[in-house]
């Protein structure tokens, strides 16, 4: 495989999908070919889940079932464009992947880290990031952040805060745990300065293969 797999992690709001649409130009500009693309979704069956999953109506919706359908997205999202774009070479920015589901799923909704792998070992079949940049910023400011663009408001958003700030626990776990992948960017700043971070460290990771 002679791509390279980057995914992106981080509360609501933290800036994930504008860094990634900045980059994506930037690689481009550079000549690389890039493919930028979202859990949950990316491909017509994810996205149907991903409709099913973050719909505000489904308030009864089972945090395992939750977990499953984030899974099964994956699956289908990883075979179908994730997969034959490395094996293309391209360089895949993917917004959220398998560590949204540690933290949200396994750590936030106490289903248990080690669980949420478990399934998700199942989806991936050995897939994973290169690297992975994970946006620390408080949910608070996230959420405000988002409060005032126009992204309508889903299921996972109007969780309490005492969710938000247990997603937020649970990535710093994860950085613990995965500290050889996962790069911690501090969201709170300037997007330019954000942006400028981000990059260089894209850059370094692409030069280093
Ligand atoms: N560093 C920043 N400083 C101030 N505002 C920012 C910054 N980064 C992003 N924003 C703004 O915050 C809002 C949310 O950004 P964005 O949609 O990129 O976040 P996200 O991480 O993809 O969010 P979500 O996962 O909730 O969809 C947007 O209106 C964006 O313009
Ligand atoms: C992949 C994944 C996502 N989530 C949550 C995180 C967000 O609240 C939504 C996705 O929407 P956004 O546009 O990225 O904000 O779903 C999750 O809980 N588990 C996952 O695996």
């Amino acid at each position: 495989m002679n791509g390279c797999f980057f995914s992106f992690e981080g509360p609501e709001g933290a800036g994930k999908t504008t860094i990634i649409s900045k980059l994506e130009r930037f690689l481009r500009e550079q000549g690389m070919t890039v493919l930028t693309t979202r859990e949950p979704g990316g491909v017509r069956i994810a996205e149907a889940i991903r409709s099913l999953i973050l719909n505000r109506e489904y308030t009864e919706m089972d945090g395992r079932t939750e977990a499953l359908l984030y899974a099964a997205a994956r699956r289908q999202h990883l075979l179908e464009r994730i997969v034959p774009a490395l094996e293309a070479g391209c360089i895949v920015l993917c917004d959220r992947f398998v560590d949204s589901s540690l933290a949200y799923q396994g750590f936030a909704r106490g289903l248990g880290i080690e669980e949420v792998w478990k399934i998700n070992e199942f989806a991936i079949d050995g897939y994973m990031p290169d690297l992975t940049i994970y946006f620390d910023l408080d949910p608070r400011i996230g959420l405000e952040r988002i409060r005032h663009n126009a992204r309508e408001v889903n299921r996972l958003d109007l969780e309490a805060l005492s969710f938000h700030d247990k997603v937020r626990e649970g990535y710093r776990r994860l950085v613990e745990r995965f500290a050889d992948r996962i790069v911690v960017i501090d969201a709170s700043r300037s997007l330019d300065d954000v942006f400028a971070e981000t990059a260089a460290v894209v850059l370094a990771r692409l030069k280093g293969r």
